[in-house]
């Protein structure tokens, strides 16, 4: 008895050795407001958070995907919009990192021509062209055909992120649009129909991106799901592979 436990606890660690999973660090950047911690939020818990406040440095949110038989985990990083939040800490948020996501609020032109310095900020902390960026418009549960000339939109966000070389999505974080398939399209209120991407489309698009790079993860995690504070960031940006 006592052997057969001691084998099956060692057959254990070698399924933990084989289920080993490849970890991207996706940087989530855009104006205070837009919405970075409910897209998180909703992207890797599923659900739209009952309450938030302004995030204070940067908070950790993961998804574990499987694709095409490979584990992936995208440890999104939702950062402070916040230029008093965040100060001393961009640095280290850029280090290691595999993704960029540019979030802005589709009700919110300011947000999207905020745009421009957050690229800025990325080139300045030796974000490349090589790493793969995601436009995100966000609230498009807000969107209405009356107000659309104080909205951003389609057109111009999809020619900005053709332009920049991104993948672009329009989503809600708080509601998901109805009859929707893969960049299909959801229904507004007053009936004119706008493309909407469903959070769950999105992290599957970000994590094929992501598995098809060459390049091997950096970025390490941690082993439980949630969000905590960055207090280490040794313990954050530990190299290499990571079981999930
Ligand atoms: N209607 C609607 N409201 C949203 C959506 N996403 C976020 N909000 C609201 O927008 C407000 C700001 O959301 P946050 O997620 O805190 O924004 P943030 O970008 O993380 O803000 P900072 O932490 O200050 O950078 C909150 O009141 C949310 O409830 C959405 O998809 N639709």
């Amino acid at each position: 008895m006592e052997s057969s436990l001691e084998f099956s606890s060692s057959l254990g660690s070698v399924s933990s050795l084989l289920t080993r999973c490849r970890t991207f660090k996706v940087l989530v950047i855009g104006d205070s407001g837009v919405g970075k911690t409910c897209l998180t939020h909703r992207l890797c818990a599923g659900e739209f958070p009952s309450r938030v406040e302004a995030t204070i440095g940067v908070d950790f949110r993961e998804r574990l995907l499987e694709i095409d038989g490979e584990r992936i985990k995208l440890q999104l990083w939702d950062t402070a919009g916040q230029e008093r939040f965040r100060k001393s800490m961009v640095q280290h948020y850029y280090r290691n990192v595999h993704a960029v996501f540019f979030v802005y609020d589709v009700t919110c032109p300011a947000s999207f021509s905020g745009l421009s310095s957050w690229m800025e900020e990325c080139r300045q902390n030796s974000v490349g062209q090589e790493i793969p960026r995601f436009l995100v418009g966000n609230k498009s549960d807000l969107r209405h055909p009356s107000r659309a000339h104080s909205q951003v939109s389609q057109e111009r966000a999809m020619s900005f992120a053709r332009a920049h070389g991104m993948m672009f999505f329009e989503t809600s974080a708080k509601k998901s649009p109805k009859n929707c398939t893969v960049n299909g399209c959801g229904q507004s209120d007053g009936g004119t129909r706008y493309q909407q991407d469903k959070v769950d489309d999105i992290v599957t698009a970000v994590g094929a991106k992501l598995k098809r790079q060459k390049k091997p993860s950096v970025a390490n995690s941690p082993t439980y799901t949630g969000s905590f504070k960055v207090t280490n960031k040794k313990g954050a940006e530990k190299e290499a592979w990571n079981c999930c």
